[in-house]
């Protein structure tokens, strides 16, 4: 049995924990992926954001024409954006990989770990022990079992995230069993390339757990360039000539149906604790399945730590990369351990239109009882937004009325990610609305005047 002074189970923001502190510690690496390099790098945020930036560019005529330039009819080429995206991507997952593999210290096993006892894992027929364990191994698409779905999935015409980035050629139509994230960012990916989008949703709204305003702003967004279906609910999937029929009933219960050459599963992730028999070493599972943390990213196990997707429910790769700095800390410096801050999280849809928030929504602060003031400033009031012709954006701040702390914020519109940025800085940091707003300068005339004019909008005691 070979021992190690440290096992990392995944090669997603476990990967970056090991490096040059760590030189003269045996390490073993394990990862069971198609990629090296996890989900963020592979099949989440990075390709994902690359393939948006080429639908916003597709987008330009329609958001021009207001302005008055009249651009021709844009044309995606779908095989050379897969192509250009995969080539660089695949290029760095081999690269992180081949330095692995020959990293004198470390010892790569591409296979599934199994706990099998206390800081005792199987792995490729081999049992190997190690004085710490850090458990970085993500999370998976869920597949829902509805009859027939796993026929499409091997017929090739139904995908989760996985794969439908890799598809040899683009869909004519596409339908999406979702209405979260995933189904918001490729919605837009693929209506701006052309292909016919049915976003199927059950809760009669897109992102419902957004901000009550913004997930109704973004229906009514994607209402102008999908078949959007608010009520429907998948029971059948039936493969046809040229691809599927999926067959569902609405909230009425009355039958309807969709076809699609390829369909799109969306409906959510669930954490990997189960692919690591994460009991078996005496690691508490919570009954959603993400592994229980202290706010050390300690697990129930001595010396065995937890990050990311596989314990935190966000599903975030900034939270992951957080803990998994957390981590590091604490394996160099076990007695000087440090907490993770997971204060003013915020997370960013880069659909169309981009949404960004951060902290409470309304209904949340409502539902907190606290005294708040709440702003709605369209981007349309401000220099920029007039120059966008913008009509459909706004900045939403919520803060605590007495004591002017913002307690959330959340955007909707052009470059969402990027303006709410401050008020996370804001609410990190302690920096209350009032001083925000007229404690620094805001450059004239920079969109960021919808964030000035919305904290200067607050009824504050
Ligand atoms: C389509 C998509 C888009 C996304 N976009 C964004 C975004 O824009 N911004 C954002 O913040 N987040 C985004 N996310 C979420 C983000 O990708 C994840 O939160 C993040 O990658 C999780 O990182 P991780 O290190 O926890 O796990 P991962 O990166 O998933 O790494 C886990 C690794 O462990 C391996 N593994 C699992 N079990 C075992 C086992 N038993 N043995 C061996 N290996 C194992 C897996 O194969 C995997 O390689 C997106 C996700 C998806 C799917
Ligand atoms: N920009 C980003 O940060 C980004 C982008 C993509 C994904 N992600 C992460 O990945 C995670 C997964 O994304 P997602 O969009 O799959 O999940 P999600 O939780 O955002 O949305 C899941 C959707 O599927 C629906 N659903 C669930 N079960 C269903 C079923 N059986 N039939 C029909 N609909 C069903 C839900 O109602 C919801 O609309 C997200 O939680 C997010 O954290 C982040």
């Amino acid at each position: 049995m070979r021992h190690f002074d440290l096992c990392v189970i995944g090669t997603g923001s476990g990967n970056s924990i090991v490096d040059e502190r760590f030189a003269d510690w045996d390490v073993a690496m394990l990862d069971d992926g198609v990629h090296f390099g996890g989900t963020c790098l592979n099949v989440g945020c990075i390709p994902t954001k690359m393939f948006v930036i080429p639908a916003d560019y597709a987008r330009a005529p329609e958001e021009a024409a207001p302005l008055g330039v009249h651009l021709g009819s844009p044309r995606a080429d779908w095989p050379a954006i897969r192509d250009r995206i995969f080539g660089r991507i695949d290029a760095i997952s081999s690269g992180g990989e081949s330095y692995r593999q020959f990293a004198d210290n470390v010892t790569l096993y591409r296979a599934t770990g199994r706990f099998v006892g206390e800081r005792t894992l199987e792995v490729a027929g081999e049992q190997i022990t190690a004085d710490r364990v850090v458990v970085a191994a993500g999370s998976r698409a869920t597949m829902p079992s509805i009859p027939g779905l796993a026929d499409a999935v091997a017929a090739g015409r139904a995908h989760t995230s996985d794969t439908v980035m890799r598809l040899d050629r683009l869909p004519a139509s596409l339908a999406i069993i979702g209405s979260g994230f995933i189904a918001a960012e490729f919605a837009h990916v693929f209506a701006a390339y052309g292909t016919a989008v049915t976003v199927l949703a059950r809760s009669g709204t897109m992102l419902r757990d957004l901000d009550e305003d913004l997930s109704r702003r973004a229906t009514r967004a994607i209402e102008g360039y999908t078949d959007f279906r608010g009520t429907f609910s998948t029971q059948r999937v039936e493969l046809v000539d040229g691809g599927v029929r999926l067959h569902g009933s609405d909230d009425a219960g009355r039958a309807c149906s969709v076809d699609a050459e390829v369909v799109l599963v969306a409906t959510g992730r669930v954490p990997n604790s189960d692919r690591l028999d994460a009991e078996r070493g005496g690691i508490a599972v919570g009954p959603r399945g993400f592994i229980e943390v202290d706010a050390h990213q300690r697990t129930t196990a001595e010396n065995v730590w937890a990050l990311g997707d596989v314990s935190s429910p966000w599903l975030l790769k900034h939270v992951a990369n957080h803990e998994a700095r957390v981590v590091q800390h604490n394996l160099l410096h076990p007695d000087d351990p440090v907490e993770s801050n997971h204060h003013a999280v915020p997370h960013a849809v880069f659909g169309h239109p981009q949404i960004a928030a951060v902290g409470l929504t309304e209904e949340q602060a409502r539902a907190d009882g606290r005294d708040i003031t709440v702003a709605v400033q369209p981007y349309g009031s401000v220099a920029y937004g007039w120059a966008l012709e913008d009509t459909d954006s706004v900045c939403k701040v919520i803060a605590d009325r007495q004591t002017a702390e913002i307690l959330g914020a959340h955007l909707i519109g052009p470059q969402a990610a990027t303006l709410i940025q401050p008020l996370i800085q804001a609410m990190a940091t302690g920096l209350d609305a009032r001083t925000m707003a007229r404690g620094q300068y805001w450059i004239h005339p920079a969109l960021t005047e919808v964030i000035e004019n919305a904290l200067l909008a607050l009824d504050l005691a």
